[in-house]
């Protein structure tokens, strides 16, 4: 079981605004309603673990969040701004503040961890900032090294991405989305393509960064033992609709398995 949340960590986030409000979210396919009406709420500075079924709609969901998928109705207010109102710009600039980690990372296979991290800033940055590595100015440099440090890979940086193991090419594209200096982490089950200790490390470096950094973080996982262990709160999607939220510490792991099992007959 993770740590309890340090005393200022639950003060702060019983008086700060929430980082994500979602209130009445629908999402329909042609054919297929996917998200039926989810309400629901994150503080600052906590694991939130998103499970469900194959198919129960959890990326959908993650991808409503930034509009990487245009909800069909509802109303979504995170990092203080209204995100189904906010114009082409204004939505770029958000999705800027929020660090997306895919179970494919898209790193560039023939570029070094460094020059991989660096590519990182332009989410922050307007105008052409592909800098390659030994181009890019000293500050941007040394930040990037920071990251990499962060995630335990400082030695590996001038390696190609290519030469590293699924474990580390993994923690180099968590790297490049702290170049973003996120607040708020979306993670669509960044465990899924590596082996179990690789990624019990990955999940381990996400709640670091909760427990550390003070971000918040949303995860999908399809691991039982990672939720419970990586996670503060657990939400749960059945049938298009929030069908479990309870706090990490009292989740049973055994009726957890089940809802993994069958949450879309349920
Ligand atoms: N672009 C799309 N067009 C039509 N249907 C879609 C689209 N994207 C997702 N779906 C459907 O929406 C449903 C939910 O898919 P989604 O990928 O969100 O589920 P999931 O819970 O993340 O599944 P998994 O655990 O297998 O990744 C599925 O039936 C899927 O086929």
């Amino acid at each position: 079981m993770n740590a309890p949340l340090p005393p200022q960590a639950l003060a702060g986030s019983a008086r700060a605004e929430p980082v994500l409000a979602v209130a009445g979210l629908t999402k329909a396919f042609p054919g297929r309603q996917v998200l039926r009406g989810l309400d629901f709420t994150l503080s600052p500075g906590q694991a939130t673990a998103l499970i469900g079924a194959n198919g129960s709609g959890k990326s959908t969901l993650l991808r409503c969040l930034v509009r990487l998928v245009e909800p069909t109705s509802g109303e979504i207010r995170m990092l203080g701004r209204d995100v189904p109102m906010l114009a082409p710009r204004a939505l770029r600039r958000l999705r800027a503040e929020v660090g997306i980690v895919w179970q494919r990372h898209n790193l560039v296979p023939r570029l070094s961890a460094l020059s991989n991290v660096i590519h990182g800033v332009q989410a922050r940055m307007s105008g052409p900032h592909a800098w390659a590595q030994s181009l890019a100015p000293a500050p941007v440099r040394g930040e990037a090294m920071e990251c990499l440090a962060r995630v335990g890979l400082a030695d590996r940086a001038l390696l190609r991405v290519d030469s590293l193991s699924g474990g580390q090419q993994q923690r180099v594209a968590i790297a490049r989305m702290l170049m973003q200096r996120p607040a708020f982490i979306l993670a669509d089950e960044p465990d899924a393509s590596l082996d179990p200790q690789t990624g019990e490390e990955v999940m381990s470096l996400l709640l670091d960064l909760v427990r550390e950094e003070g971000l918040s973080l949303l995860v999908i996982s399809h691991r039982l033992e990672h939720t419970l262990r990586f996670s503060d709160r657990i939400l749960g999607l059945a049938n298009g609709r929030i069908a479990l939220d309870l706090p990490t510490s009292r989740a049973n792991p055994t009726s957890l398995r089940r809802f993994f099992d069958h949450a879309e007959a349920a």
